[in-house]
């Protein structure tokens, strides 16, 4: 491994929003050759600090210093310039293109009478390809990789270029657990292989423990403590990030009733099924699966957001029959989606009115109690830890641990009468502390009123055995197996198993 030398500094950063101020001067350094693992709770200001090194937040004060040059913010194609590439959540490709285009997109390389020069981009991609060890062709379209390779083009696209520091933010959310192995490798290699410095930002902390070699925690924007990862072990990480959260444990032992709350019977979408399933009244169900299994759209399937399916689904008394969220909704079935911020959220619209949307159409606009709204507001903002509080803040300007949580208290706030509670992802970039807390909050969801349950979907293997009272393992969009959380992650992980599939072939057949 290279000698640790520093790459990129932060000297007393600063960003404030109005009065608000996010960053409170921070001083950090980044060095060649190293991952340092970024972390903090929900809004501690990470975001916002990722965004001044790349260009898309203008710090307030203070200087990004990049080989003994202080800069006061960058413009996005400044960062490039000076090194820093960020690799985020949500790809930046275009599928329709070949992977070398698209490790070429923006920066093309031309012929001298400017023709896109395919050959030498080809070249050069095979050889990047090389380097991080990534076994694609460079002529593959991209729509045709899976999730893990369409990564691997992301930073095969950032490798090109030679970045001085590389930003991962959650990369992993998205992948299922041998895609995370290759990239944790694939990290490490960056690091110490090839010189790069590596900020890897995420809530999983078994991640950290795994890539790492310095940690830094942000504590309300700033910078808590940076330690050795071999200084530290979990419980000091969890502590640093959420004050308290260790003392968070399962409450005692949840009673299962016999009675049934609902069934599905030879129920079937576009992609599961057939699928018999009873749900007792008070239970949470776990659907547990790999990337491609089939738990988006059977979510979704029940909560009416994709049509066409067939069997029979009863809830209480009743057999339904909705064919749009709306009429799921009146039924008393409601989602938490996984992808919040396109499918839930209103950037525009503030958080008491993100809070109560779903909610409106049945209270009419002259007869709102804007009091009880507050009320209500403050209440479910308390209990699950919103940061900030705040009624009149823009859904856009929530982090986005926070705006999941806003999500989930539409339907926890106890405005309308939700007894079917489905939750894909549930706690999806949200902080290990408020994890603990929304698991509480679910499991009073279904004990403190009869005729309620909960089904979520997750491809976190400890969220599964932490939350579900049984878990459903769906494989392929079959319903293989359904156990008790007792059984051990190995055998969960095991049990749910599958051979490597075409994801092209499910995306087509996932179709509606
Ligand atoms: N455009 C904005 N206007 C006002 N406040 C903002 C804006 N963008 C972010 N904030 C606030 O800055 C704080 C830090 O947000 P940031 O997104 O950096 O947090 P984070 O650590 O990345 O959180 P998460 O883990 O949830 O992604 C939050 O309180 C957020 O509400």
């Amino acid at each position: 491994m290279p000698a640790s030398t520093a790459s990129i500094e932060l000297v007393r950063l600063r960003k404030s929003y109005g009065p608000v101020e996010v960053l409170r001067g921070v001083d950090l350094e980044f060095r060649a050759g190293e991952v340092h693992a970024l972390l903090g709770a929900n809004g501690a200001g990470k975001s916002t600090l990722l965004g001044c090194l790349s260009g898309a937040v203008r710090p307030t004060s203070g200087s990004i210093v990049v080989d003994g040059q202080a800069f006061q913010g960058f413009a996005p194609r400044e960062a490039l310039d000076a090194g820093i590439s960020i690799i985020y959540q949500h790809f930046q490709l275009a599928p329709t293109l070949s992977v070398s285009d698209n490790v070429f997109l923006g920066d093309e390389i031309r012929t001298q009478s400017s023709l896109l020069d395919r050959r030498k981009q080809r070249a050069a991609t095979s050889d990047v390809l090389q380097r991080i060890n990534l076994n694609i062709s460079p002529d593959a379209l991209v729509e045709d990789l899976s999730v893990g390779e369409q990564q691997g083009v992301e930073i095969a696209r950032s490798v090109r270029r030679e970045p001085r520091l590389l930003i991962l933010d959650e990369p992993t959310a998205a992948l299922g657990k041998h895609e995370v192995e290759a990239l944790l490798a694939l990290v490490r290699r960056l690091a110490h292989d090839l010189g790069v410095a590596v900020v890897y930002v995420t809530h999983l902390l078994g991640e950290v423990m795994d890539v790492a070699d310095r940690v830094t925690i942000l504590r309300e924007g700033q910078v808590l403590w940076t330690r050795e990862r071999n200084d530290v072990v979990i419980a000091d990480i969890v502590e640093a990030i959420s004050p308290g959260a260790l003392s968070v444990h399962r409450s005692g032992e949840r009673s299962a009733s016999s009675a049934r709350l609902a069934s599905f019977e030879g129920f079937r979408t576009a992609f599961c099924g057939p699928l018999d399933l009873d749900v007792r009244e008070g239970e949470i169900i776990g659907v547990y699966g790999m990337l491609g299994s089939g738990r988006t759209d059977l979510l979704e399937t029940i909560a009416g957001a994709r049509s066409g399916w067939e069997g029979k689904l009863r809830l209480g008394e009743a057999d339904l029959d909705h064919g749009s969220v709306a009429q799921a909704m009146a039924a008393g079935v409601a989602l938490v989606a996984s992808d919040r911020i396109s499918q839930s959220l209103f950037p525009s619209l503030t958080a008491i009115e993100n809070l109560m949307m779903p909610h409106y159409p049945q209270v009419s606009r002259l007869w709102r109690n804007v009091r009880k709204e507050h009320r209500v507001f403050a209440e479910t903002a308390r209990k699950l830890h919103l940061n900030p509080p705040s009624p009149e803040t823009a859904g856009g300007a929530f982090s986005g641990g926070n705006a999941q949580k806003l999500m989930l208290g539409r339907w926890l706030a106890g405005l309308s009468d939700v007894r079917l509670l489905l939750l894909d992802e549930p706690t999806q970039g949200v902080d290990i502390g408020s994890r603990a807390k929304i698991y509480e909050l679910l499991r009073a969801f279904t004990e403190e009123r009869p005729g309620r349950a909960v089904i979520f979907a997750t491809s976190d293997p400890e969220e599964a055995l932490a939350l579900a009272d049984r878990i459903a393992i769906l494989i392929n969009g079959q319903l293989e197996h359904v156990v008790e959380p007792t059984i051990e992650e190995a055998q969960l992980l095991s049990l749910a198993q599958t051979i490597e599939v075409d994801h092209r072939q499910l995306a087509l057949r996932s179709a509606p």
